[in-house]
């Protein structure tokens, strides 16, 4: 909004007074996407086209200007604030892109320049090209440093710190947000049996990375779908299959690879079942009635003797579960 309203209040200038049309006509222009780009701001965040248009856009009426008027105006200052907004808009590698991309075309420009004031003392472009790389290099540092920080948070609000999997805030921000395509949808809920045992047979410690060691093969044998630890011992897995039959055979290959492979820790061979209960997604269904219905069915297969699998495809469709 700022660069909006700067922009809005050049092109009265160039326009009344500078006699640029060209250029007060293109800042009008900007300042109309900046007002675009604010108002979408407050709904959305902001996508990758529309930081780079803001970008280029800028870039180019900075350009121009420096281009058309005499080096005495002034104008390539504002080439000292773009590197600030291409790194904080489109991040490090873009950043670095854009302003070498703006150093290298505003050197040429006043190069061809340079017999006019004030550009004619190797000092004062000495300056102008140091202060230039001195912000360049700081909006490198801080932006690295930013990113960094914001990556960890991100981990830390959505990663399970045993397990590494994604938790449960992630599997709501997963299917409400990301998960844009749910027409193929299952979920499949899946709890460790007896898991209370291993605990009490080998200690917590033990327990822990049999967890982990559960969480890595359920990562790779589902390979494509999305596993999140919703429990202690409770994984809830997304996967979207062409047919029933697909998202059966995955959840049964899961329970078999549990069943058939000891869990090696400290030299322990563990044994561990899982029971897991599918569904399939239902148009109009919330994740917490998947999740019920998925409870449901896991409920069933522990119920009716652990390290099974059992489907619903819907309560209207089929009434007959199947079961492992
Ligand atoms: N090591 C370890 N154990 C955990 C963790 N979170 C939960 N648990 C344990 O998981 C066990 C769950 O026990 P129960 O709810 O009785 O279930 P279960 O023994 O798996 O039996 P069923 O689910 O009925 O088959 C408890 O002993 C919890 O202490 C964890 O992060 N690490």
């Amino acid at each position: 909004m700022c660069f909006g309203f700067v922009s809005l209040f050049f092109a009265a200038f160039n326009i009344l007074l500078n006699n640029f049309p060209l250029l007060g006509y293109l800042e009008i222009g900007l300042s109309l996407f900046c007002a675009y780009t604010f108002n979408r701001l407050n709904k959305h965040s902001l996508e990758v086209w529309q930081s780079i248009v803001m970008c280029l856009f800028v870039t180019f009426v900075i350009v121009l200007g420096n281009y058309l008027a005499k080096p005495l105006n002034g104008l390539y200052v504002w080439s000292f604030a773009l590197p600030v907004l291409y790194y904080l808009l489109l991040g490090k590698r873009y950043g670095i892109i854009l302003s070498a991309l703006l150093f290298i075309l505003q050197a040429a420009i006043l190069l061809s320049k340079a017999s006019q004031a004030p550009l004619t003392t190797l000092n004062f472009s000495l300056n102008l090209a140091l202060t230039y790389i001195s912000i360049w290099a700081i909006s490198h540092v801080f932006e690295g440093s930013r990113a960094l920080s914001s990556k960890r948070l991100k981990n830390l609000a959505l990663l399970d710190p045993l397990t590494g999997a994604a938790n449960r805030l992630s599997m709501n921000h997963y299917f409400e947000v990301e998960l844009t395509d749910k027409s193929q949808l299952y979920l499949f809920l899946l709890d460790l049996d007896f898991f209370k045992r291993i605990n009490d047979t080998y200690g917590h410690a033990v327990g822990d990375k049999v967890l982990i060691e559960v969480a890595t093969l359920l990562r790779v044998v589902l390979a494509k779908g999305y596993v999140f630890r919703v429990g202690g011992e409770e994984f809830a897995l997304f996967h979207s299959f062409s047919a029933q039959n697909e998202a059966i055979a995955m959840a049964e290959t899961i329970r078999e690879k549990l069943n058939n492979s000891a869990i090696e820790v400290n030299g322990l061979k563990i044994n561990v079942t899982a029971s897991i209960g599918v569904v399939k997604y239902q148009p109009g269904d919330s994740l917490e009635k998947c999740v019920k219905k998925a409870d449901k069915q896991l409920y069933k297969a522990k119920e009716y003797g652990r390290n099974k699998v059992y489907f619903q495809l819907s309560e209207r469709i089929n009434k007959k579960p199947h079961m492992a």
